[in-house]
């Protein structure tokens, strides 16, 4: 039975800051290295067959870290994002091919884009406008902030890259890590779970915890 994790990056500087962060690049704090480091021991027995990453390096270095941990022995190797490695030179031995796992970086994954809201403070921004409003902007389903992303758009583009890549993998038997954030996690949790707009209201995907899936079936079932 194949094995899908879902996992949040650990705490970014920008979440132990309390800043909307969206499309901004921002590292992992020291407690957030931490997270990952767990999150990898949590997972160490588990072979993976290949890596899904956004762009964003929070997400990356919490992907790494966490493999670090894994007792596979084989090596975590960044595929750069635009397919082209081969055309590079860069081509590997089918002897290398075998201790190689795949980190597939792809800006689908990336976390929902917070328009305005990018660099400001989440406690300052309610006190302007509202514990309200915030929460509506932070987790609707289909109300967006000022020239962002709400999370349906982030689904549709997580959701087509999900099943054409990580389903198919999915389907081919293989066990697949994907390590990613907040809100672009809970448009492919909605998915996996057929959540409805009211339900995704409360869902929260907290840092650094691994979520596990099994396949079987067609269906995804969360263990
Ligand atoms: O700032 C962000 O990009 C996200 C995730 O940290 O925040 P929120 O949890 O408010 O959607």
């Amino acid at each position: 039975m194949a094995k899908l994790v879902l996992v949040r990056h650990g705490q970014s500087l920008w979440n132990k800051k309390n800043v909307f962060t969206g499309w901004v690049d921002v590292p992992l704090s020291t407690v957030g290295i931490e997270e990952a480091l767990k999150a990898g021991e949590t997972l160490k027995d588990l072979e993976f067959d290949v890596v899904y990453t956004s762009v964003q390096v929070r997400a990356l270095e919490t992907a790494m870290i966490a493999m670090a941990k894994n007792k596979s022995e084989k090596t975590p190797v960044v595929i750069h994002p635009d397919g082209k490695m081969s055309e590079w030179g860069v081509i590997y031995s089918e002897e290398m091919s075998k201790n190689v796992i795949p980190v597939y970086r792809d800006w689908h994954l990336n976390e929902r884009y917070y328009g305005e809201l990018q660099g400001m403070n989440k406690a300052e921004t309610a006190k302007t406008y509202g514990d309200e409003q915030v929460h509506i902007w932070r987790r609707s389903y289909d109300v967006p902030p000022p020239n962002g992303e709400c999370l349906q758009d982030t689904a549709e583009r997580t959701i087509p890259f999900f099943k054409e890549n990580i389903l198919k993998q999915l389907k081919e038997g293989k066990n697949v890590l994907v390590s990613a954030h907040g809100n672009s996690l809970r448009s492919i949790v909605m998915f996996i779970e057929e959540l409805s707009k009211e339900e995704v209201l409360k869902l929260e995907i907290p840092t650094g915890v691994p979520l596990l899936f099994s396949y079987e079936n067609d269906k995804l079932t969360r263990e």
